[in-house]
């Protein structure tokens, strides 16, 4: 298999660390560099979190492209410093694999511009892992015989967006196939503000932040006298790893952005 030289953005971070383990145990990737807000000049290996690389890191994107000319950029950061690090590599011709969350419509718009008028791959996932992919499928499947549905997710209480980029998905992938519909007694009303939770074309969203949870969710249909629940949990963000490498392996054969797993593991 061909060498694919990789850079990780937050390597620090809870899916930055699974990635930087990802990309020093697979054979055909190349640990590059790292991007991160602190410890530009160390190596990955001298900072303490176990890793063994001796790819140095970077505070600045300019710089690092420049220097390590990967092929491509993982960022696992937050939605601004993602949507940043993606245009940056783009425009310096570098195919980004973005499973940070929290990007508006128009920023995909605005990176798939700038991908195909490069002729670059770039990749959004909102899940890498390939149960809640399958989740996602099924309750598209599943709200063509259930119109009425609601979405539950569930993460740790150090997540900043909501709903989930998951949660999201899962409800733009529904509306594709299921038409804007108001759930709940037309006249229902709230009594405490967000109560029946947020609403993407008529589906509720709920997220539920605790600690202790990881990545988890209910997606719940209701008929006449049946329910049906779909759900997924990653327990280990390990969960995630097998995407990240099947992202960063099939951006490199595209010419577009694809948003979502779903459209490269068909
Ligand atoms: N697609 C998927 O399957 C998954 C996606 N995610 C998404 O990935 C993202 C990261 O999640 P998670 O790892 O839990 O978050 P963390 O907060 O643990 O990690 C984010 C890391 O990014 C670093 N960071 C922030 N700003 C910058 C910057 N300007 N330059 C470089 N590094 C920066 C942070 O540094 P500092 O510590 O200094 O703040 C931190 O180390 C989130 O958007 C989350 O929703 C998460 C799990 C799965
Ligand atoms: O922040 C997280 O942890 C996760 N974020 C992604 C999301 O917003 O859907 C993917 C997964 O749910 C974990």
């Amino acid at each position: 298999m061909e060498q694919i030289k990789v850079v990780i953005a937050g390597p620090r971070g809870r899916m930055g660390r699974e990635a930087v383990k990802l990309a020093e145990e697979t054979p055909h990737f190349t640990l590059a560099g790292a991007l991160d807000r602190r410890n530009g000049g160390s190596k990955l290996s001298e900072i303490g979190e176990g890793f063994s690389s001796e790819a140095r890191i970077y505070e600045d994107i300019k710089e690092c492209l420049f220097e390590t000319n990967p092929d491509v950029l993982i960022d696992l950061t937050t939605p601004e410093t993602g949507m940043y690090h993606a245009k940056t590599a783009l425009e310096a011709g570098v195919r980004p694999v973005v499973g940070t969350t929290g990007f508006s419509e128009e920023d995909l718009k605005e990176l798939r511009e700038l991908a195909e008028s490069r002729g670059l791959g770039a990749i959004i996932a909102p899940n890498f892992a390939v149960g809640a992919v399958l989740m996602m499928k099924f309750s598209q499947l599943a709200a063509k015989f259930f119109p009425d549905v609601e979405i539950i997710e569930q993460h740790h209480d150090r997540k900043l967006d909501a709903p989930s980029g998951t949660g999201l998905k899962t409800a733009e992938m529904i509306s594709e196939i299921r038409e804007e519909k108001q759930q709940g007694h037309p006249d229902e009303k709230e009594t405490l503000e967000g109560a029946r939770g947020a609403s993407y074309n008529g589906i509720r969203i709920h997220s539920v932040r605790l600690p202790g949870l990881v990545a988890h969710q209910e997606v719940l249909f209701g008929g006449e006298g049946q329910t049906l629940k779909i759900r997924h949990d990653s327990y280990d963000r390990k969960s995630f790893m097998s995407g990240v490498r099947l992202s960063a392996e099939q951006v490199m054969k595209i010419e577009t952005l694809v948003y979502g797993l779903e459209n490269i593991i068909e």
